[in-house]
């Protein structure tokens, strides 16, 4: 026997025995030894049965018939074995051999062909679903196997790939597979176009190595266009996100009184609805977020808000940001025309704020748009439709305005759809202990006090008062008293309290002016500046840069400011 084949039946996992045509052993393996615990050396030579006595090679050799899968015993070790016969030209039996192997041997191996197959069942299941394009090619870049998701992508089908080069499904580029068996390193985000549409992939593939040795590559492929369509998606939502201003829900709303109670449930109830709202009620009692409320639980909360001070932009202008324009509609007018508010409000909400200061003219045309629910742009002449919800609100008398002739009566009609009034803070005082809750939670936060509670007789002093200027004035007050209390104060106390109890000063907040209290207006000024500048220093505790930032000045400016109203001293 050759030494190569010694060598190798040596290196083989079973063991073997051979005899020759007269029972003698010729081949002991290493294994055979690790077995019978028998040396070759001592084995070769001798009869078989009377080395190891059950064999049955002799046997074998007399009745020329296999004995295949028989399980004996040899000595503590159970061992399955397969004896064959050796035929010469003439059918004469010349030699005889044993191949065996324990049974728990066979047991592991069987386990561990069971295991393989479940992890391939389990990597064709996972390559198959998966939603990104696989393929495989062997050590030489011949392809082996692609996915569902491969076809899709690329429109070529197993038998155009398996068993090809690496390089047949490539349309624009080089192949990585290719580049990856050559330097052995994993390639990410390469950039080609692949398939008969030479559709935009990046590709990342990466060396199949078993211990050092390289069986071939794997790449996983994305489908550029659809990352496009996605990026451009998420660059809708964030837009989305960033225009939704209504920032308030119903749960913002603080509030338990009857008046307020009815008013909320009015709220909700017009949410579930198409129809115009026009929310009334003084200055600072909530209209906007009311507003914000409705939009957020409305079939549109997805949609624009698109919030609209009447009294804000000048009348010339309203129109056309109102409706939009159309190119050369005047001198200035934008290239390709402007859309307006109303359409920028398109299957959402638009809040018309302070209602009663459209002109008459502006009027006329927000009741043609709530009339036949289409816009015409300034200079256009055909009309375009719009679905926007609309929400008015204001502090006037309407029903007095029209008497006076300043608002339109069908305009009224129009807009009163649904009319919910917001009651006047002092029409609850039940919910000032609430409100002041809230706004200490709130404050705490954005001035980093710790604020926990308010004293009864503040508490007291803010439930006589009768808040002209609404939860807004409350929500100034709360602010002062907490900028002025001390770190480590846990109560707002009756002295931070700062409210004017001259009957004469309300007056002037209601807008029924004393003529003994009205100064000159450079000392209102510069009083009003005074303030400003001292609130914004005691906010900031003193830090210059931060307060003219929340001034919305220059540090030098504020500095200068300082020195002119006398404050430079007191402050620094
Ligand atoms: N019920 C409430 N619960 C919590 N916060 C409230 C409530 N009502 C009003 N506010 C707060 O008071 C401030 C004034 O409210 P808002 O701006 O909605 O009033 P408005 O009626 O629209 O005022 P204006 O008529 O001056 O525009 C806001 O900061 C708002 O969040």
């Amino acid at each position: 026997m050759t030494s190569e084949l010694t060598t190798l039946l040596d290196a083989a996992h079973d063991a073997m025995i051979a005899v020759d045509a007269t029972g003698r052993i010729t081949l002991f393996n290493s294994s055979a030894e690790r077995l019978t615990g028998i040396d070759a050396s001592k084995a070769i030579g001798t009869l078989a049965q009377e080395t190891i006595p059950n064999t049955r090679l002799h046997i074998v050799l007399q009745t020329g018939e296999p004995e295949l899968n028989q399980v004996q015993s040899l000595g503590a070790n159970e061992i399955i074995t397969n004896r064959v016969p050796v035929f010469d030209q003439n059918g004469r039996a010349v030699a005889a051999i044993a191949v065996f192997r324990t049974v728990n041997e066979v047991r592991d191996l069987a386990a561990e062909v069971t295991n393989l197959r479940e992890i391939q069942t389990l990597l064709h299941a996972i390559i198959h679903s998966t939603q990104d394009a696989i393929s495989v090619v062997d050590a030489n870049g011949i392809g082996i196997l692609i996915n569902p998701a491969y076809t899709r992508l690329t429109g070529l089908e197993p038998e155009d790939v398996i068993g090809k080069s690496a390089e047949v499904d490539i349309a624009e580029g080089e192949s990585v597979h290719l580049k990856v068996l050559q330097t052995r390193q994993a390639v990410r985000n390469a950039k080609m176009k692949v398939g008969h549409k030479g559709r935009d992939v990046i590709v990342n593939v990466a060396p199949i190595l078993v211990g050092d040795e390289l069986k071939g590559s794997v790449a996983v492929i994305h489908d550029v266009s659809e990352m496009r369509v996605l990026s451009e998606e998420l660059e809708r939502a964030r837009k989305r996100i960033r225009k939704l201003e209504a920032k308030y829900t119903f749960e913002d709303i603080v509030g338990r009184s009857v008046a307020m109670t009815a008013a909320i449930a009015a709220a909700k109830q017009a949410a579930q609805t198409k129809a115009t709202v026009l929310l009334r009620g003084e200055s600072g009692c909530g209209k906007e977020l009311f507003a914000h409320a409705i939009h957020n639980a409305s079939d549109r909360k997805y949609n624009q808000f698109v919030r609209v001070n009447c009294a804000a932009i000048n009348e010339n202008l309203l129109e056309s940001e109102l409706f939009g324009y159309v190119e050369g509609a005047f001198t200035g007018a934008r290239k390709g025309g402007k859309k307006g508010l109303f359409e920028e409000a398109t299957d959402g909400t638009i809040f018309l704020d302070e209602i009663a200061e459209l002109s008459m003219n502006t009027q006329a045309k927000l009741l043609r748009v709530l009339q036949e629910r289409e816009i015409v742009r300034v200079g256009a002449s055909a009309a375009t439709a719009v679905n926007v919800r609309v929400i008015a609100a204001t502090h006037v008398n309407l029903e007095q305005a029209i008497s006076q002739g300043k608002f339109r009566e069908d305009l009224y009609y129009r807009l009163n759809v649904l009319p919910i009034v917001i009651p006047p803070l002092r029409h609850r005082v039940e919910d000032i202990p609430l409100l002041t809750q809230m706004l200490i939670e709130r404050f705490n936060h954005d001035f980093g006090r710790s604020v926990k509670k308010i004293s009864e007789d503040a508490l007291a002093r803010l439930c006589a008062y009768d808040w002209p200027g609404n939860v807004r004035e409350l929500e100034n007050v709360i602010g002062r008293a907490m900028i002025q209390a001390q770190y480590q104060e846990s109560t707002i106390e009756l002295k931070q309290i700062d409210l004017p109890d001259s009957p004469m000063s309300i007056g002037i907040q209601r807008g029924l002016p004393g003529k003994a209290t009205i100064a000159p207006l450079a000392d209102v000024i510069r009083e009003a500046e005074r303030n400003a500048l001292v609130t914004a220093i005691a906010a900031t505790h003193d830090n210059k840069t931060e307060a003219a930032r929340l001034l919305g000045i220059s540090v030098r400016s504020l500095y200068y400011k300082l020195e002119r109203l006398g404050l430079a001293d007191s402050v620094k």
